[in-house]
């Protein structure tokens, strides 16, 4: 099934440079089948350079399968998708790494005997220039430099995240919250262009939800990365995000600024769970739709 490109982003099939200003990322008729569950089901959608899009729906409406998609560890039964103007629909998940694609996920993934410090080491091995032929000539090569500035780097992220002092704590002895937070630094440390986090809030009190949101716009904002994200606590979702996107049963039902889909219908009725009744008084009500983030250009 070939999906129409959604408007309002020229679809980048051609690869010319003026769509890929607009759009780094780019569904066109994803389908994914699991023998007979239909994951997703036509699913067309782009993702603006510079944008928190957020990807929401009831549990099973194939929220994480569209990620997975993305970040190529599923491949579309059918359909194609697109990075900065390329087809990377047949690309393994590294390969999209090395383009610019970084990923969370739903669970840790952190390696627990290691300390912080190495945990987030791991994730830039694939942008040192010098590796085991030219390492031992590590005074001679600049292997001595490039290392310097790797860690200058890291330390960077560390301070961004306010993780300095665990530093060298042993990943495995951390708090859910500050585990989260080293598997956030991990990802960012890849230099991703796009990011996508599966529910970087899930199992975290009120505190740190705040605090990773927080991480989370400045992340989109003063690093400029493009942040995908799954997220099951709504205010947050409205909060933050620039667009949404409502999937229920593999299909989109909605997409748009957070208002747009609070004020949707079908989203009141297919994920907030409400009936006709209620959908008539709660729309666009002042108490559930927060003032718009600035849209990105
Ligand atoms: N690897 C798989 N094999 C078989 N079925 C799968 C697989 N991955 C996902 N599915 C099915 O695809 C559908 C969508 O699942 P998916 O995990 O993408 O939903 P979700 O919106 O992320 O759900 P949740 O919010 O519960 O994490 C579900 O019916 C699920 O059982």
């Amino acid at each position: 099934m070939s999906g129409a490109p959604v408007a309002p982003h020229p679809g980048p099939a051609q690869n010319s440079p003026a769509t890929q200003a607009e759009t780094i990322f780019e569904a066109r008729g994803v389908n994914l089948r699991f023998g007979g569950v239909h994951a997703l089901t036509d699913v067309s959608f782009g993702i603006r350079k510079g944008e928190l899009f957020s990807i929401i729906g009831p549990n099973g409406a194939g929220k994480t399968s569209m990620v997975n998609c993305i970040s190529g560890r599923y491949r579309p039964t059918d359909g194609r998708v697109y990075f900065k103007g390329r087809d990377v629909t047949g690309m393994t998940p590294n390969h999209r790494a090395a383009l610019g694609i970084g990923r969370t996920f739903q669970n840790l993934a952190l390696f627990g005997h290691m300390t912080v410090l190495d945990n987030i080491m791991v994730g830039r091995h694939h942008l040192l220039k010098n590796n085991f032929l030219t390492g031992p000539l590590y005074w001679l090569t600049g292997a001595r430099k490039e290392e310097l500035a790797h860690r200058r780097e890291v330390e960077e992220i560390i301070d961004f995240l306010e993780i300095q002092h665990v530093r060298k704590a042993t990943a495995g002895t951390l708090s859910y919250g500050l585990r989260k937070r080293v598997e956030l630094a991990r990802a960012i440390a890849l230099k991703p262009d796009l990011i996508l986090l599966d529910e970087p809030m899930a199992g975290m009190n009120l505190e740190e939800k705040e605090d990773m949101a927080r991480y989370i716009v400045d992340l989109n904002e003063e690093f400029g990365m493009t942040v995908v994200m799954i997220e099951h606590d709504m205010g947050v979702v409205m909060d933050i995000s620039h667009r949404v996107m409502v999937l229920e049963f593999g299909k989109k039902i909605a997409e748009g600024r957070p208002e747009e889909v609070l004020a949707d219908p079908r989203v009141r009725r297919a994920y907030l769970g409400e009936d006709d009744d209620e959908e008539a008084s709660a729309t666009a009500s002042p108490a559930t739709v927060p003032p718009p983030r600035k849209e990105v250009a």
